[in-house]
């Protein structure tokens, strides 16, 4: 069995005044529904465009089922479904010629796989592409990624136009794909559909990966700590190690910080440091540790000074940040 479905190497994409892809290192493991957070203009795109072979990157290098999409992209296609955010159909083919004609680049088995696809969602064979619906769109592509019964289904924003009956039966039905050993790797902003049903997580912050671990690791490692403080200038007790804090705000005599590697029996070591006067800690949900990694000084605190984030001023950095941040090597593990 192969060690990764997906790796890149410094994976690097510039744009004329934008640098989409900077330097990503990833491996998503086979059996797994990765899911590719980010926000707009992250750099989920462009990604996929590199693993899918339609985009060249400016350096570095990437590797899909073993083969490089740039040099061996039939080799790839063959191995890979693949649905783009705004997938381009035939228009004036009809739903049951557009599956015959995608058929003959694929062994045998595909057309039985996609007419039984179709059925399952309704769709009438002789429609036009043409008059579908948004949704009805997005059903039939996924039905021509997924009949070949692909090793590796690439998914760009799979669920957009999906009624929610039928995005959340599309999405668990990846979890079966994944048990059976194939590999999902798809990009969302849904993220409380994604939680559902993805097993590793990346978070792509203006082209840098921010995080890459599974979701149970990612969500264990990361807490947020309410300390309230009897003066509002008193600087924050040292966190046992390994804690790490990431962001820190300030609400008068309250500090909210999110910390990473914090465990419940640290929490009398920092009720006893000068000043504090009582600390709660809350576990906190994918969606709050996306937008904890998206948010600007992020894992700055990981590396004191920090900058400090005062609300009251209107939530901007006073430590003197300049730009994005980037948790410890920036690169995904
Ligand atoms: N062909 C291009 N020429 C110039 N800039 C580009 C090009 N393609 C993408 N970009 C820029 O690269 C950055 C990343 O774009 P990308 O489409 O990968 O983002 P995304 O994460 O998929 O966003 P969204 O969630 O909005 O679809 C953006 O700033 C975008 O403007």
């Amino acid at each position: 069995m192969m060690n990764a479905v997906i790796s890149t190497d410094q994976l690097t994409m510039r744009f004329r005044g934008c640098d989409a892809l900077m330097g990503l290192n990833l491996n998503v493991r086979p059996g797994t529904v990765f899911a590719l957070l980010g926000e707009n203009g992250a750099g989920k795109t462009t990604l996929i465009r590199i693993l899918t072979g339609f985009q060249k990157p400016t350096s570095g290098s990437a590797r899909v089922c073993e083969f490089n999409p740039l040099t061996q992209p039939l080799e790839v296609r063959r191995r890979v479904g693949y649905v783009s955010d705004n997938p381009t159909l035939y228009d004036w083919m009809s739903v049951g010629q557009i599956g015959w004609f995608t058929a003959s680049f694929y062994p045998d088995g595909f057309l039985q796989n996609y007419r039984e696809s179709i059925l399952r969602y309704e769709i009438p064979e002789d429609r036009k592409i043409r008059v579908l619906s948004k949704g009805q769109r997005a059903k039939v592509a996924l039905s021509l990624a997924l009949a070949h019964d692909p090793e590796l289904l690439i998914l760009d924003e799979p669920t957009s136009g999906l009624d929610p009956m039928v995005r959340r039966e599309f999405l668990e039905s990846m979890i079966g794909r994944a048990a059976s050993g194939r590999t999902v790797f798809l990009s969302s902003h849904q993220i409380s559909e994604v939680e559902r049903v993805a097993d590793t997580i990346g978070i792509l912050h203006n082209g840098a990966m921010q995080a890459c671990e599974s979701l149970n690791d990612l969500k264990g490692s990361m807490t947020e700590l309410t300390i309230s403080m009897d003066d509002s200038l008193v600087t924050l007790p040292e966190l046992p190690v390994p804690a790490v804090a990431m962001l820190e705000e300030h609400r008068g005599r309250q500090r909210q910080v999110i910390v990473r590697n914090f465990e419940p029996s640290m929490i009398s070591a920092i009720e006893e440091a000068p000043g504090v006067v009582a600390v709660r800690m809350r576990s906190m949900t994918l969606e709050e540790i996306f937008i904890a990694h998206t948010r600007r000084g992020f894992g700055d605190r990981s590396s004191p000074p920090g900058p400090m984030f005062d609300l009251a001023d209107g939530g901007e950095p006073n430590g003197g940040s300049s730009g994005d941040a980037v948790i410890a090597s920036g690169e995904s593990r």
